[in-house]
């Protein structure tokens, strides 16, 4: 990477301007030449570490309006950090796929920009997806990950670094996920947008929000600040928030495409369970469609509709888009059907971690249970804790049988949080152990049962105090199959 004069990057007069040669929040990666970033955060403030910017040769220091002088010889000041240093980042990594696409909403993001990616490649397009499974790079049927996964919507120097990489390897077309932290955090305020689309608003993230309106706020500032005007919103209409998501995206010049079954753009007219998946007739302005889907779940549904409504918005013929519908497959960890065994009934392993989450798949699943509908599921730790008495009571009404296990408990007391869990499902059977709780779930499993796992999806380990131990929910449920075979 080259080096960009820090006038340049910044988009303004500085006292002095040398050439940078890196730019990062993080002083651990500053190096020689650096633009280093200090931000304040949840655990930290950035402006602790200057000196240690310093001492690795930081060239410039870019930090609050309210940071004393004299930190650093060079030190540039702005009203709001964050988004200055996206802009930053975005200066120096320069390029970027020429049509990016965001979408936001508290569940289906990962769904929805895995469907990008698949519908773009199907057009003959190189995409890419950015989100909670990491970077995925996709030719043809051909994918690449070229990152883990970890953030949903990563460190803005991080984004444009990947963008950049993406668009040097010749990928045109991108999804990314905004989760409510990017946004309100400003990692992608450097992401030049085509489109971008909202799914739902439920409750999550009120740990870090506070309240349901700040929650709301941080997803509308990608419609009201992040999109440019004259670009169009792709809107789930059947979400309640649909009627502010929409005002929201007029008032800031945007063209609105509504989707789903209140969409009158992209109407869904009707929707048929097949064994392959589901039939699905639309209305795209004014002309019929028949879809054949092969996923499961008026969710999957919706979530493909706001995908081929992203496609359509950044560019695509609506007619080809469609016929790409019918080659997509599900997220890795969504609704993923877990083989094995000799058993009768049907397990799958899903990402549910919020109610509206879990009511969703466990009403998706209940048609397919002609005996019982079994979950296992848990809250995760330092997460909105609001969410388990809720998680619990959708779990004691719609399942069979309810297990309630540990999800991540990260720094808190697990009993504690199943306890919370459980005083919305008293009667549920509690084994803290995920790994038990599983095996128990699936010795349970007798013809016509359906046994869900839900919470982890793909994720790979299980964190208790801190530590991250190896966790899979699908090998788990696979052995259990086995076991029980
Ligand atoms: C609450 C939150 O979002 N935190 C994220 C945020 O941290 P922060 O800005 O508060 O940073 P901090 O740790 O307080 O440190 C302040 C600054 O000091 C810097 N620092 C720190 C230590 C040091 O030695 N040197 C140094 O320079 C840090 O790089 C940072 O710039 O920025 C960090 C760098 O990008 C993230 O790693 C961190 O994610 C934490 C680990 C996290 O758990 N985030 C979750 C909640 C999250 O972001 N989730 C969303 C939503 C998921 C969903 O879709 O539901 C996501 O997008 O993944
Ligand atoms: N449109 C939807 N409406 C309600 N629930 C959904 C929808 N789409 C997915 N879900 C549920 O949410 C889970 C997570 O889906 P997905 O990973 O696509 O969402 P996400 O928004 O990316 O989540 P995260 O916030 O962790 O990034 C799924 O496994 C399913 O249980
Ligand atoms: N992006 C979400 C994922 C939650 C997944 C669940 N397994 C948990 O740990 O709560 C979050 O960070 O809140
Ligand atoms: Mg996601």
């Amino acid at each position: 990477m080259s080096a960009v004069r820090l006038s340049d990057l910044l988009m303004r007069d500085v006292d002095s301007d040398p050439m940078i040669t890196g730019v990062t929040a993080d002083s651990r990666k500053v190096s020689s030449g650096h633009l280093f970033v200090a931000l304040p955060g949840t655990a930290a403030d950035g402006r602790a570490f200057i000196p240690q910017a310093l001492t690795q040769g930081a060239a410039a220091v870019l930090a609050p309006q309210d940071t004393p002088d004299g930190l650093a010889p060079l030190l540039v000041r702005s009203g709001d950090v964050r988004r200055a240093y996206a802009l930053a980042a975005r200066g120096f990594y320069g390029a970027q796929p020429a049509t990016c696409v965001a979408v936001t909403g508290t569940n289906g993001k990962t769904s929805v920009a895995a469907f990008c990616r698949q519908i773009w490649a199907a057009l003959g397009r190189k995409s890419a997806s950015m989100g909670t499974l990491g970077v995925v790079a996709q030719s043809g049927a051909v994918t690449e990950a070229l990152t883990q996964p970890g953030l949903t919507s990563p460190d803005a120097a991080d984004a444009a670094r990947l963008m950049a990489t993406l668009a040097e390897g010749g990928v045109t077309h991108l999804a990314l996920e905004a989760s409510s932290h990017g946004i309100d955090q400003r990692r992608l305020d450097g992401v030049t947008l085509k489109a971008a689309a909202f799914t739902n608003l439920t409750q999550d993230h009120l740990d870090y929000h506070g309240d349901m309106e700040a929650y709301r706020e941080a997803k509308l500032r990608l419609f009201e600040t992040l999109l440019p005007r004259g670009r169009t919103a792709v809107l789930n209409a059947d979400s309640d928030a649909y009627s502010t998501f929409a005002s929201a995206s007029i008032m800031s010049g945007l063209g609105v495409m509504a989707v789903g079954e209140r969409g009158r753009d992209l109407s869904l007219i009707e929707r048929r369970a097949v064994p392959e998946g589901q039939r699905l007739v639309l209305d795209v302005r004014g002309a019929r469609h028949e879809v054949s889907l092969p996923l499961a779940g008026a969710f999957q549904a919706s979530n493909a509709l706001v995908a081929a409504g992203l496609c359509i918005a950044a560019g695509e013929e609506p007619g080809a888009v469609l016929a790409a519908m019918e080659r997509i497959t599900g997220a890795a960890g969504r609704l993923q059907r877990i083989e094995g065994g000799t058993r009768g009934g049907e397990a799958y392993v899903d990402y549910a971690h919020t109610p509206d989450g879990l009511e969703t798949v466990l009403k998706a699943l209940r048609p397919h249970a002609t005996g019982r509908l079994i979950v296992v599921f848990g809250a995760g730790g330092d997460r909105d804790r609001g969410k388990r008495p809720l998680m619990g009571e959708i779990a004691g009404r719609l399942a069979d049988i309810a297990i309630v296990t540990d999800d991540n408990p990260r720094s808190e007391d697990p009993e504690a949080i199943r306890a919370e869990v459980r005083t919305g499902c008293p009667f549920a059977l509690e084994i803290g152990d995920r790994r038990a709780a599983i095996r128990e779930a699936i010795g349970m499993m007798r013809d016509g049962d359906v046994v869900v796992v839900a919470g982890k999806g793909h994720e790979q380990g299980q964190i208790v105090a801190g530590v991250t131990h190896p966790f899979d929910d699908a090998t788990e449920v696979a052995e259990a199959l086995r076991l029980n075979a």
